[in-house]
């Protein structure tokens, strides 16, 4: 499908099986969620400009090359979005980082904002929204909604664990935004949770349940 990456790599499915595991603690969940999020680093990150730069090795002067990082806005959904921060943050310092508060609502599964604060200039960055689970596809769809108001330069949408509904919807709505997953799932229960999935992220990440 066009627009949409499932990270393959052993390493990825191996801490994807540990995270899914019911008995897997928060102090480990929230490890392995970053170090999940820093491999997925390496493939979102691979069309990414890089710049020219003159440098002085020990023996001479060569051309190196310097990622414009700063062009660049992570936007974790909160909550659960806050968990794949540190391990992309680690690898490209330089990042802005903005957050947007999206919760779905447990009746309806429509996603409610309640926060929303990103740099003071968003027009022409490059935008990685990061999110454990796409479900339904309602918070992410809302988050780049938001996004977009802001005229930002590109979005790609970076989450653990998807599924066919959730990637669908997304296309739909916003077919320019590329999806990267470590995981696609087979599909959504009667209460709007992915199987097998890892169950509720957020609650997972900071011990709420
Ligand atoms: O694709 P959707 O159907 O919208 O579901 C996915 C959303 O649900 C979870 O957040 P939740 O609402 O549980 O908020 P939390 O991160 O604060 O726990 C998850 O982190 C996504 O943001
Ligand atoms: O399976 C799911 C679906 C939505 N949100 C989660 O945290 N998990
Ligand atoms: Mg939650």
């Amino acid at each position: 499908m066009k627009n949409l990456h499932i990270i393959e790599h052993p390493l990825i499915k191996s801490k994807i099986t540990q995270i899914r595991r019911k008995e897997t603690a928060t102090k480990m969940f929230k490890e392995l969620v970053s170090e999940i999020s820093s491999l997925m680093c390496y493939e979102i990150t691979r069309d990414l400009e890089v710049e020219e730069i003159e440098i002085e090795t020990p023996v001479q002067k060569t051309i190196g090359y310097h990622i414009k990082g700063d062009d660049l806005v992570l936007v974790p959904i909160l909550r659960a979005g806050l968990g794949m921060i540190e391990g992309i943050q680690n690898l490209i310092p330089n990042a802005k980082t903005g957050h947007i508060g999206v919760y779905r609502d447990h009746d309806t599964l429509q996603p409610v904002e309640y926060l929303c604060k990103l740099p003071l200039l968003m027009e022409n960055r490059n935008v990685i929204v990061l999110d454990p689970m796409l479900a339904t596809g309602g918070s992410a769809v809302k988050a780049i909604d938001i996004l977009k108001e802001h005229n930002v330069k590109s979005i790609r949408l970076a989450c653990l664990v998807g599924c066919p509904e959730g990637v669908e919807f997304l296309h739909k709505h916003h077919p320019d935004v590329a999806i990267y997953l470590a995981a696609m799932d087979e599909k959504l229960n009667e209460n709007g949770y992915i199987v097998p999935g890892l169950g509720d992220a957020g609650d997972r990440l900071f011990g709420t349940q």
